[in-house]
Protein backbone atom coordinates (compact mmCIF):
# COMPACT_ATOMS: atom_id res chain seq x y z
CA UNK A 1 0.00 0.00 0.00
CA UNK A 2 1.35 3.77 -0.90
CA UNK A 3 0.66 5.11 2.43
CA UNK A 4 2.52 8.64 1.49
CA UNK A 5 -0.34 8.83 -1.10
CA UNK A 6 -3.24 8.53 1.47
CA UNK A 7 -1.29 10.68 3.51
CA UNK A 8 -0.98 13.31 0.76
CA UNK A 9 -4.60 12.55 0.06
CA UNK A 10 -5.64 13.08 3.83
CA UNK A 11 -3.65 16.09 4.21
CA UNK A 12 -5.15 17.74 0.94
CA UNK A 13 -8.95 17.00 2.34
CA UNK A 14 -8.44 18.51 5.77
CA UNK A 15 -7.38 21.76 4.66
CA UNK A 16 -9.86 21.33 1.88
CA UNK A 17 -12.46 21.04 4.56
CA UNK A 18 -11.23 22.59 7.52
CA UNK A 19 -12.75 26.32 7.79
CA UNK A 20 -9.77 28.46 9.08
CA UNK A 21 -8.02 31.13 7.98
CA UNK A 22 -11.63 33.17 7.75
CA UNK A 23 -10.77 36.64 6.55
CA UNK A 24 -13.65 38.13 4.84
CA UNK A 25 -16.82 39.08 5.85
CA UNK A 26 -19.66 36.76 5.70
CA UNK A 27 -21.94 37.11 2.20
CA UNK A 28 -26.05 37.17 2.49
CA UNK A 29 -27.28 34.16 0.79
CA UNK A 30 -30.98 33.45 0.57
CA UNK A 31 -32.71 30.35 -0.49
CA UNK A 32 -36.43 30.52 -1.69
CA UNK A 33 -38.27 27.51 -1.36
CA UNK A 34 -35.34 26.57 1.12
CA UNK A 35 -37.61 23.14 2.74
CA UNK A 36 -38.83 21.95 -0.60
CA UNK A 37 -36.93 18.74 -2.37
CA UNK A 38 -34.15 20.91 -3.77
CA UNK A 39 -33.41 23.60 -0.81
CA UNK A 40 -33.45 21.00 1.60
CA UNK A 41 -30.39 19.00 0.12
CA UNK A 42 -28.92 22.91 -0.73
CA UNK A 43 -29.13 24.63 2.37
CA UNK A 44 -26.73 21.66 3.52
CA UNK A 45 -24.29 21.57 1.03
CA UNK A 46 -24.01 25.59 1.62
CA UNK A 47 -23.18 24.82 5.46
CA UNK A 48 -20.20 22.51 4.19
CA UNK A 49 -18.68 25.05 1.93
CA UNK A 50 -19.56 24.03 -1.23
CA UNK A 51 -21.24 26.95 -2.47
CA UNK A 52 -18.01 29.70 -1.69
CA UNK A 53 -15.55 27.63 -0.36
CA UNK A 54 -14.54 26.05 2.83
CA UNK A 55 -13.35 29.46 4.05
CA UNK A 56 -16.46 31.89 3.36
CA UNK A 57 -18.76 32.64 6.51
CA UNK A 58 -22.44 33.09 5.12
CA UNK A 59 -25.48 34.67 6.51
CA UNK A 60 -28.38 32.11 5.31
CA UNK A 61 -31.52 33.24 4.80
CA UNK A 62 -33.98 30.55 4.25
CA UNK A 63 -37.16 31.67 2.61
CA UNK A 64 -40.62 30.22 2.17
CA UNK A 65 -44.54 30.15 1.70
CA UNK A 66 -46.35 30.86 5.39
CA UNK A 67 -48.06 26.95 4.68
CA UNK A 68 -44.23 25.32 4.60
CA UNK A 69 -43.85 27.26 7.94
CA UNK A 70 -43.60 24.11 10.09
CA UNK A 71 -41.17 22.52 7.10
CA UNK A 72 -39.50 25.61 7.11
CA UNK A 73 -38.58 25.32 11.36
CA UNK A 74 -37.60 21.72 11.09
CA UNK A 75 -35.01 22.46 8.11
CA UNK A 76 -33.65 24.77 10.13
CA UNK A 77 -33.56 22.84 13.53
CA UNK A 78 -31.57 20.23 11.40
CA UNK A 79 -29.43 22.64 9.62
CA UNK A 80 -28.53 24.60 13.50
CA UNK A 81 -27.96 20.60 14.34
CA UNK A 82 -25.71 20.05 11.87
CA UNK A 83 -23.19 23.02 13.90
CA UNK A 84 -21.13 24.04 10.59
CA UNK A 85 -18.72 26.69 11.32
CA UNK A 86 -19.40 28.37 8.05
CA UNK A 87 -22.97 29.86 8.83
CA UNK A 88 -22.43 32.62 10.94
CA UNK A 89 -25.92 32.92 11.20
CA UNK A 90 -29.28 31.10 9.94
CA UNK A 91 -32.37 33.33 9.71
CA UNK A 92 -36.24 32.06 8.84
CA UNK A 93 -38.86 34.31 6.96
CA UNK A 94 -41.83 33.95 4.96
CA UNK A 95 -41.74 37.47 4.07
CA UNK A 96 -40.14 39.11 1.18
CA UNK A 97 -38.78 42.48 2.82
CA UNK A 98 -36.91 39.93 5.81
CA UNK A 99 -35.88 37.10 3.18
CA UNK A 100 -34.04 39.91 0.53
CA UNK A 101 -33.03 42.89 2.74
CA UNK A 102 -29.04 43.34 2.19
CA UNK A 103 -29.05 39.75 -0.26
CA UNK A 104 -25.60 39.49 -1.93
CA UNK A 105 -27.10 36.07 -3.82
CA UNK A 106 -30.32 34.91 -4.47
CA UNK A 107 -30.96 31.25 -4.76
CA UNK A 108 -34.56 31.67 -6.24
CA UNK A 109 -35.49 27.61 -6.21
CA UNK A 110 -39.01 28.11 -4.58
CA UNK A 111 -41.81 26.89 -7.42
CA UNK A 112 -44.06 24.43 -8.69
CA UNK A 113 -42.56 21.42 -9.67
CA UNK A 114 -43.41 19.02 -12.72
CA UNK A 115 -45.39 15.83 -12.55
CA UNK A 116 -44.99 12.69 -14.89
CA UNK A 117 -45.86 13.78 -18.30
CA UNK A 118 -45.46 17.21 -18.17
CA UNK A 119 -43.15 19.41 -19.73
CA UNK A 120 -41.66 22.25 -17.91
CA UNK A 121 -43.31 25.31 -19.87
CA UNK A 122 -46.48 23.25 -18.79
CA UNK A 123 -45.55 25.19 -15.94
CA UNK A 124 -45.72 28.75 -16.78
CA UNK A 125 -49.15 29.67 -15.54
CA UNK A 126 -48.13 28.44 -12.20
CA UNK A 127 -45.24 29.96 -11.72
CA UNK A 128 -44.66 33.08 -13.78
CA UNK A 129 -46.45 34.82 -11.46
CA UNK A 130 -43.64 33.80 -8.51
CA UNK A 131 -41.12 35.27 -10.18
CA UNK A 132 -42.63 38.42 -10.89
CA UNK A 133 -43.14 38.94 -7.07
CA UNK A 134 -39.78 37.90 -6.59
CA UNK A 135 -38.30 40.20 -8.71
CA UNK A 136 -40.43 42.94 -7.62
CA UNK A 137 -39.31 42.33 -3.97
CA UNK A 138 -35.23 41.59 -5.06
CA UNK A 139 -35.61 45.35 -6.79
CA UNK A 140 -36.93 47.28 -3.50
CA UNK A 141 -34.99 44.86 -1.22
CA UNK A 142 -31.74 43.53 -2.15
CA UNK A 143 -28.23 44.48 -3.01
CA UNK A 144 -27.80 46.20 -6.29
CA UNK A 145 -24.72 43.94 -6.94
CA UNK A 146 -26.84 40.95 -5.70
CA UNK A 147 -26.65 38.12 -7.99
CA UNK A 148 -29.62 35.96 -9.06
CA UNK A 149 -29.47 32.50 -9.62
CA UNK A 150 -33.31 30.63 -10.70
CA UNK A 151 -33.85 27.50 -10.36
CA UNK A 152 -37.33 27.00 -11.17
CA UNK A 153 -38.97 25.61 -13.82
CA UNK A 154 -38.90 26.91 -16.27
CA UNK A 155 -36.16 28.75 -15.32
CA UNK A 156 -34.63 30.58 -18.11
CA UNK A 157 -38.06 31.81 -18.56
CA UNK A 158 -38.27 32.68 -14.87
CA UNK A 159 -35.09 34.51 -14.52
CA UNK A 160 -36.46 36.76 -18.01
CA UNK A 161 -38.93 37.68 -15.53
CA UNK A 162 -37.26 38.10 -12.50
CA UNK A 163 -35.15 40.11 -14.67
CA UNK A 164 -38.08 42.74 -16.07
CA UNK A 165 -39.51 43.35 -12.58
CA UNK A 166 -36.11 44.42 -11.05
CA UNK A 167 -35.18 46.96 -13.33
CA UNK A 168 -32.14 48.79 -11.26
CA UNK A 169 -30.34 45.70 -11.33
CA UNK A 170 -27.86 45.16 -14.26
CA UNK A 171 -29.11 41.90 -16.43
CA UNK A 172 -25.99 40.53 -16.02
CA UNK A 173 -26.42 39.86 -12.74
CA UNK A 174 -29.59 37.28 -13.54
CA UNK A 175 -28.60 33.77 -14.38
CA UNK A 176 -30.55 30.47 -15.05
CA UNK A 177 -29.08 26.87 -13.65
CA UNK A 178 -28.11 24.55 -17.20
CA UNK A 179 -25.24 23.43 -15.18
CA UNK A 180 -26.98 20.23 -14.23
CA UNK A 181 -27.83 19.66 -17.99
CA UNK A 182 -23.65 20.05 -18.31
CA UNK A 183 -22.81 17.76 -15.63
CA UNK A 184 -25.65 15.03 -16.97
CA UNK A 185 -23.63 15.45 -20.24
CA UNK A 186 -20.31 15.10 -18.48
CA UNK A 187 -21.41 12.21 -16.85
CA UNK A 188 -22.50 10.69 -19.71
CA UNK A 189 -19.84 11.17 -21.85
CA UNK A 190 -17.21 9.88 -19.38
CA UNK A 191 -19.13 7.06 -18.92
CA UNK A 192 -19.07 6.14 -22.47
CA UNK A 193 -15.00 6.50 -23.20
CA UNK A 194 -14.51 5.20 -19.26
CA UNK A 195 -12.85 8.86 -18.24
CA UNK A 196 -12.98 10.45 -14.60
CA UNK A 197 -16.20 12.88 -14.96
CA UNK A 198 -13.40 15.88 -14.15
CA UNK A 199 -11.24 15.10 -17.09
CA UNK A 200 -14.55 16.02 -19.62
CA UNK A 201 -14.32 19.44 -20.22
CA UNK A 202 -16.31 22.09 -22.35
CA UNK A 203 -19.11 20.25 -23.53
CA UNK A 204 -21.77 23.22 -24.07
CA UNK A 205 -25.42 23.27 -23.51
CA UNK A 206 -26.57 25.95 -25.53
CA UNK A 207 -30.10 27.32 -25.27
CA UNK A 208 -33.16 26.40 -23.00
CA UNK A 209 -33.17 23.82 -19.75
CA UNK A 210 -36.11 21.95 -21.48
CA UNK A 211 -36.16 18.81 -24.23
CA UNK A 212 -35.15 21.38 -27.05
CA UNK A 213 -31.57 22.24 -25.21
CA UNK A 214 -28.45 21.19 -27.38
CA UNK A 215 -25.73 19.54 -25.75
CA UNK A 216 -22.89 20.11 -27.59
CA UNK A 217 -19.70 18.44 -27.84
CA UNK A 218 -17.96 20.06 -30.64
CA UNK A 219 -15.42 21.82 -28.28
CA UNK A 220 -15.10 19.29 -25.83
CA UNK A 221 -12.38 17.47 -24.39
CA UNK A 222 -10.98 14.38 -22.61
CA UNK A 223 -7.78 14.38 -21.30
CA UNK A 224 -6.19 10.73 -20.87
CA UNK A 225 -2.80 9.73 -19.28
CA UNK A 226 -2.16 13.44 -19.93
CA UNK A 227 -3.10 13.70 -23.82
CA UNK A 228 -5.98 15.68 -24.62
CA UNK A 229 -8.24 13.95 -27.23
CA UNK A 230 -11.49 15.94 -28.33
CA UNK A 231 -15.01 13.87 -27.76
CA UNK A 232 -15.94 13.38 -31.01
CA UNK A 233 -12.71 11.52 -32.16
CA UNK A 234 -12.60 9.48 -28.80
CA UNK A 235 -16.23 8.19 -29.00
CA UNK A 236 -16.21 7.82 -33.23
CA UNK A 237 -19.65 8.14 -33.56
CA UNK A 238 -21.36 10.89 -35.09
CA UNK A 239 -24.75 10.03 -35.13
CA UNK A 240 -24.84 9.05 -31.30
CA UNK A 241 -23.51 12.77 -30.36
CA UNK A 242 -25.78 14.28 -32.38
CA UNK A 243 -29.08 11.98 -31.74
CA UNK A 244 -29.41 9.62 -28.62
CA UNK A 245 -26.61 11.60 -26.35
CA UNK A 246 -28.54 14.98 -27.19
CA UNK A 247 -31.66 13.38 -26.02
CA UNK A 248 -30.59 11.42 -23.01
CA UNK A 249 -29.55 14.72 -21.79
CA UNK A 250 -32.47 16.76 -22.45
CA UNK A 251 -35.12 13.94 -21.07
CA UNK A 252 -32.86 13.16 -18.03
CA UNK A 253 -35.22 15.46 -15.91
CA UNK A 254 -37.87 13.90 -16.90
CA UNK A 255 -36.11 10.04 -16.26
CA UNK A 256 -36.03 11.10 -13.25
CA UNK A 257 -39.09 11.91 -12.33
CA UNK A 258 -40.51 8.69 -14.02
CA UNK A 259 -38.36 6.97 -11.51
CA UNK A 260 -38.24 8.79 -8.05
CA UNK A 261 -42.05 9.98 -8.45
CA UNK A 262 -40.13 14.13 -7.88
CA UNK A 263 -37.96 15.45 -9.55
CA UNK A 264 -33.94 15.74 -9.28
CA UNK A 265 -32.95 17.70 -5.78
CA UNK A 266 -29.29 15.98 -4.83
CA UNK A 267 -28.32 16.39 -8.47
CA UNK A 268 -29.80 19.97 -8.50
CA UNK A 269 -28.42 21.44 -5.56
CA UNK A 270 -25.19 20.28 -6.83
CA UNK A 271 -25.57 21.84 -9.41
CA UNK A 272 -26.60 24.61 -7.92
CA UNK A 273 -23.10 24.77 -5.35
CA UNK A 274 -21.07 24.33 -8.72
CA UNK A 275 -22.76 27.63 -10.76
CA UNK A 276 -22.44 29.79 -8.11
CA UNK A 277 -19.14 28.69 -7.08
CA UNK A 278 -17.57 29.04 -10.56
CA UNK A 279 -19.33 32.03 -11.03
CA UNK A 280 -17.97 33.92 -8.00
CA UNK A 281 -14.62 32.02 -7.53
CA UNK A 282 -14.07 31.58 -11.28
CA UNK A 283 -13.59 29.42 -13.69
CA UNK A 284 -10.48 27.45 -14.18
CA UNK A 285 -8.43 28.49 -17.24
CA UNK A 286 -9.90 27.85 -20.71
CA UNK A 287 -12.73 25.86 -19.10
CA UNK A 288 -16.64 26.44 -20.23
CA UNK A 289 -19.47 26.64 -17.65
CA UNK A 290 -23.40 26.48 -19.12
CA UNK A 291 -24.93 29.39 -17.78
CA UNK A 292 -28.76 31.17 -18.58
CA UNK A 293 -27.88 34.70 -19.47
CA UNK A 294 -30.06 37.15 -20.52
CA UNK A 295 -29.05 38.41 -24.06
CA UNK A 296 -28.38 41.92 -25.03
CA UNK A 297 -29.04 41.89 -28.69
CA UNK A 298 -25.74 41.37 -29.70
CA UNK A 299 -24.13 37.52 -28.39
CA UNK A 300 -24.44 34.97 -31.25
CA UNK A 301 -27.08 37.41 -33.73
CA UNK A 302 -29.67 36.70 -31.03
CA UNK A 303 -31.77 39.78 -31.27
CA UNK A 304 -34.52 39.40 -28.95
CA UNK A 305 -33.80 39.33 -25.02
CA UNK A 306 -34.01 35.73 -23.52
CA UNK A 307 -32.25 33.95 -21.21
CA UNK A 308 -30.59 31.88 -23.05
CA UNK A 309 -27.62 28.95 -22.09
CA UNK A 310 -24.05 29.76 -23.26
CA UNK A 311 -20.81 28.82 -22.73
CA UNK A 312 -18.86 31.23 -20.33
CA UNK A 313 -16.15 31.94 -18.98
CA UNK A 314 -16.17 33.31 -15.01
CA UNK A 315 -13.42 35.75 -13.29
CA UNK A 316 -13.66 38.41 -10.46
CA UNK A 317 -17.63 37.76 -9.98
CA UNK A 318 -18.44 38.85 -13.96
CA UNK A 319 -19.87 36.14 -16.91
CA UNK A 320 -18.25 36.37 -20.27
CA UNK A 321 -19.59 34.78 -22.93
CA UNK A 322 -17.64 32.53 -25.13
CA UNK A 323 -17.68 34.44 -28.44
CA UNK A 324 -16.96 33.60 -31.68
CA UNK A 325 -17.86 29.71 -32.22
CA UNK A 326 -18.56 28.64 -35.53
CA UNK A 327 -22.12 26.93 -36.09
CA UNK A 328 -21.92 24.19 -38.66
CA UNK A 329 -25.88 23.24 -40.58
CA UNK A 330 -26.67 20.69 -37.91
CA UNK A 331 -25.84 22.61 -34.33
CA UNK A 332 -27.15 26.38 -36.74
CA UNK A 333 -30.83 23.83 -36.76
CA UNK A 334 -30.21 22.95 -33.01
CA UNK A 335 -29.79 25.97 -31.72
CA UNK A 336 -32.76 27.78 -33.60
CA UNK A 337 -34.99 25.08 -32.41
CA UNK A 338 -34.47 26.00 -28.69
CA UNK A 339 -34.37 29.89 -29.35
CA UNK A 340 -37.83 29.26 -31.17
CA UNK A 341 -39.30 27.99 -27.94
CA UNK A 342 -37.96 30.58 -25.60
CA UNK A 343 -39.53 33.06 -27.55
CA UNK A 344 -42.83 30.92 -27.74
CA UNK A 345 -42.32 30.96 -23.91
CA UNK A 346 -41.44 34.83 -23.60
CA UNK A 347 -44.57 35.82 -25.13
CA UNK A 348 -46.92 33.24 -22.86
CA UNK A 349 -44.73 34.53 -19.82
CA UNK A 350 -45.82 37.70 -20.51
CA UNK A 351 -49.21 37.10 -21.42
CA UNK A 352 -49.65 35.66 -17.72
CA UNK A 353 -47.63 38.75 -15.73
CA UNK A 354 -48.45 41.79 -18.11
CA UNK A 355 -52.40 40.91 -19.00
CA UNK A 356 -53.26 43.04 -21.80
N1 LIG B 1 -33.17 24.27 -13.38
C1 LIG B 1 -32.98 23.03 -12.94
O1 LIG B 1 -31.98 22.40 -13.30
C2 LIG B 1 -33.95 22.38 -11.99
C3 LIG B 1 -33.65 21.12 -11.48
C4 LIG B 1 -34.55 20.52 -10.61
C5 LIG B 1 -35.74 21.17 -10.28
N2 LIG B 1 -36.00 22.40 -10.80
C6 LIG B 1 -37.22 23.13 -10.42
O2 LIG B 1 -37.02 23.68 -9.11
C7 LIG B 1 -38.30 23.93 -8.50
C8 LIG B 1 -38.34 23.39 -7.08
O3 LIG B 1 -38.29 21.97 -7.11
P1 LIG B 1 -38.46 21.12 -5.76
O4 LIG B 1 -38.34 19.69 -6.17
O5 LIG B 1 -37.58 21.64 -4.70
O6 LIG B 1 -39.99 21.44 -5.41
P2 LIG B 1 -40.72 21.26 -3.99
O7 LIG B 1 -42.19 21.32 -4.27
O8 LIG B 1 -40.18 20.08 -3.26
O9 LIG B 1 -40.27 22.54 -3.20
C9 LIG B 1 -40.64 23.83 -3.58
C10 LIG B 1 -40.69 24.67 -2.34
O10 LIG B 1 -40.88 26.00 -2.75
C11 LIG B 1 -41.76 26.64 -1.85
N3 LIG B 1 -42.33 27.81 -2.53
C12 LIG B 1 -43.27 27.86 -3.49
N4 LIG B 1 -43.52 29.14 -3.84
C13 LIG B 1 -42.70 29.92 -3.10
C14 LIG B 1 -42.50 31.31 -2.98
N5 LIG B 1 -43.21 32.19 -3.70
N6 LIG B 1 -41.57 31.77 -2.11
C15 LIG B 1 -40.86 30.91 -1.36
N7 LIG B 1 -41.02 29.57 -1.40
C16 LIG B 1 -41.93 29.08 -2.27
C17 LIG B 1 -42.76 25.55 -1.49
O11 LIG B 1 -43.41 25.82 -0.25
C18 LIG B 1 -41.85 24.31 -1.41
O12 LIG B 1 -41.35 24.10 -0.10
C19 LIG B 1 -39.32 23.31 -9.46
O13 LIG B 1 -39.88 24.31 -10.30
C20 LIG B 1 -38.49 22.34 -10.27
O14 LIG B 1 -39.08 22.04 -11.51
C21 LIG B 1 -35.13 23.01 -11.64
O1 LIG C 1 -37.07 17.86 -15.14
C1 LIG C 1 -37.57 18.55 -14.26
O2 LIG C 1 -38.73 18.96 -14.29
C2 LIG C 1 -36.73 18.92 -13.06
C3 LIG C 1 -35.44 19.54 -13.47
O3 LIG C 1 -35.61 20.60 -14.34
C4 LIG C 1 -34.44 18.54 -14.01
O4 LIG C 1 -33.86 18.76 -15.05
O5 LIG C 1 -34.22 17.50 -13.33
Amino acid sequence: MDSSATTRRLQHLSRHFKASNITTPPVRVTVTGAAGNIGYALVHMIGQGRLLGPNQQIILTLLELPMAKDQLEGTMMELRDCAFPLLKEIKGTTQYDQGFMGCDIAILVGAKPRGPGMERKDLLAANARIFKEQGEALEKYASRNVKVLVVGNPANTNALITAHFAPSIPKSNFTALTRLDQNRAQSIVAQRVSANVEDVRNIIIWGNHSTTQFADVSQATVQQNGISYTVRGLVADDAWLQKAFVEQVAKRGGAIIEKRKASSAASAASAVCDHIHDWLIGTDNGTFVSMGVITDGKLYGIKEQVCFSFPCICKDGNIKVVEGLKWDQFQQSMIDKTLKELLEEKEMALSVVIPK
